[in-house]
């Protein structure tokens, strides 16, 4: 096979761990995580930068890392991939993951592939379609994207209304939707969001902003109340199941 045979993708990270958010939380899982992101959100707590290398777990659970050059081929993932037991799914997260349709498309994996998007890249979900079996969609609210032109991030909320309609639950696929919730949030966008796209989706997950940086020192600076995410909560529950659920992973330190 020559090197044009192949397809790659620059990979920060792969580990084994559990789902730390949403429904499916606990869950074991094979993580993956894509380099590269078309947002910004203000809250983001993820470092997605291209590295030269990659970091990959030989061995489940130790938290030691090898290296391997970037760009990482399919095989070449699918190999870092094999050692790992007894996974519900395998998480293509990043950074975003639909950056990199084509070679998520091109993979063979023994396990259920459960995706972690932003949803703002339809082109791209479209591909994914017959292949994913979990949609677990980030529906970024106009507050969690202020830094870009407002005709930018009304053109991401039709196309992340889009995504969802692609990538909808069905009779083989999950699809829910997660909304971070922050001291900005405003009730009027959570609502006109969850409206557009309850169709689509099994559940909502309210999940509170767990603080970064600085912000980690005086919490009341961006968190929001919990009388107001009870209230969102109380309002979309008129409509779609939802429930509130905070990022477990970082309450017991596993990656
Ligand atoms: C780092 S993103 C990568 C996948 C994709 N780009 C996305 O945004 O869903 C994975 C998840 O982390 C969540 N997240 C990032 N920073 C967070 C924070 N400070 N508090 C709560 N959730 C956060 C995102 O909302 C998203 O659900
Ligand atoms: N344990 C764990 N659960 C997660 N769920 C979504 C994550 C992500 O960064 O996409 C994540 C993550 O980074 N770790
Ligand atoms: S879309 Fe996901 S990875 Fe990209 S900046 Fe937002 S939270 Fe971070
Ligand atoms: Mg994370």
């Amino acid at each position: 096979m020559s090197a044009s045979d192949h397809t790659f993708a620059p990979i920060k990270e792969v580990f084994c761990s559990v789902q730390g958010e949403g429904p499916y939380v606990g869950t074991r899982q094979a993580f993956v995580r894509f380099s590269g992101c078309n947002l910004s959100c203000n809250y983001c707590d993820t470092d997605f930068a291209n590295p030269g290398t990659c970091d990959y777990e030989q061995v489940e659970g130790s938290g030691s890392f090898e290296k391997s050059p970037n760009p990482v081929s399919t095989e070449e993932l699918e190999a870092m991939l094999q050692p790992f037991e007894k996974l519900h799914s395998v998480s293509l997260t990043g950074g975003e993951p639909l950056l990199h349709a084509n070679f998520i498309e091109k993979l063979n994996l023994s396990s259920p592939l459960y995706l972690e998007s932003n949803m703002t890249l339809p082109e791209h979900a479209r591909k994914l379609s017959g292949k994913v079996t979990y949609v677990s969609g980030d529906f970024k609210l106009p507050e969690a994207i202020r830094s870009i032109c407002p005709e930018t991030r009304e053109a991401h909320v039709e196309n992340t209304i889009e995504c969802f309609r692609l990538l909808r639950k069905n009779s083989s696929r999950d699809c829910f939707c997660k909304i971070v919730i922050n001291r900005d949030t405003k009730s009027e966008t959570v609502n006109l969001a969850v409206e557009a796209i309850a169709a689509y989706v099994s559940c909502v997950i309210l999940q509170p902003e767990t603080p970064i940086g600085s912000e980690v020192r005086n919490t009341k600076f961006t968190q929001a109340s919990v009388q107001n995410i009870l209230k969102l909560q109380k309002n979309l529950l008129e409509m779609i199941d939802t429930r509130i659920i905070p990022q477990t992973h970082r309450m017991w330190g596993c990656l």
